[in-house]
């Protein structure tokens, strides 16, 4: 059974986006009042754009809570990225290009894994992210050596969707990268297509302050189960917490075959 997983149910992807949005300007806001630099990790998928989705309607119809956040001063960064040229529809990042560009958020903000315009192949342009992120957080250069409970959390927030094989980022089930130790990992044979990917690891992912994973649909009922009830589970899902909070944001159709007494 997972340890520390707040679980959060909702009736579809739309109810959950939103409250999930809520959430997140809620944290966004009381770090950028506390003179922090907020800093979020975003997912592809289908929660990628529900998330985007969201934050343009907010936008849109002038919500009062959005504007709380200065957009454009938080750091967004990747969970994983298809490596394939920036602009090209299959792009994680490409899904908050309408956001960034209302909300003007300056390109340096924008952490972009780079793509094969920009880098030699795959593995060169994980190791130029794990670079960016150490540019960014230096303190990552001694972390993995370090006692997880004297960490400070690099990320506020990690967004996750995750497969209906159990994925998360693009960390597969029973593939190397999802052993990876270390900041990010390349792939050139991913299971879900396209095949050239770039992710955090799972060390990565778990030196947040929150990860949230994102899950809607009866196809993702079983990995969802599977992870939370199984001591034993080897899913790179049940591998990711937060070093504050895990949580857990499904619609009714993904946690149908959780424990009764979870929904
Ligand atoms: O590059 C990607 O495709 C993702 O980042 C991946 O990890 C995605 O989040 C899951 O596969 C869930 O995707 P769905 O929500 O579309 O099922």
């Amino acid at each position: 059974m997972l340890q520390n997983v707040d679980l959060r149910l909702f009736p579809d992807a739309d109810r959950l986006a939103a409250e999930m949005v809520a959430a997140l300007i809620g944290v966004l806001a009381r770090r950028q009042q506390s003179g922090g630099t907020a800093s979020i990790v975003c997912t592809g998928g289908s929660m990628g754009k529900a998330f985007a989705a969201r934050l343009m309607e907010l936008h849109d119809r002038n919500d009062e809570t959005f504007f709380t956040v200065d957009w454009a001063a938080v750091h967004y960064w990747f969970g994983d990225e298809r490596y394939v040229p920036v602009g090209d529809p299959e792009r994680n990042d490409g899904l908050l290009a309408e956001f960034f560009a209302t909300a003007k958020v300056p390109a340096e903000n924008i952490h972009r894994v780079l793509g094969p315009e920009d880098s030699d192949d795959v593995t060169d342009s994980a190791y130029a992210y794990a670079e960016q992120l150490r540019a960014a957080y230096p303190e990552l250069t001694e972390r993995f050596a370090s006692e997880r409970d004297e960490r400070t959390p690099i990320f506020d927030v990690v967004m996750l969707g995750v497969g209906p094989d159990g994925h998360v980022a693009s960390l597969f089930p029973g593939h190397p990268a999802a052993q990876s130790t270390g900041v990010t990992v390349g792939l050139s044979d991913s299971p879900k297509p396209p095949p050239e990917r770039v992710s955090l690891t799972t060390e990565m992912i778990n030196s947040a302050a929150r990860v949230w994973i994102l899950a809607t649909g009866a196809e993702k009922a079983p990995v969802l189960a599977e992870a939370f009830t199984s001591e034993a589970s080897e899913l790179p899902v049940s591998k990711v917490y937060g070093a504050e909070q895990t949580m857990w944001w499904l619609d009714h159709a993904a946690a149908e075959k959780l424990p009764r007494g979870e929904h």
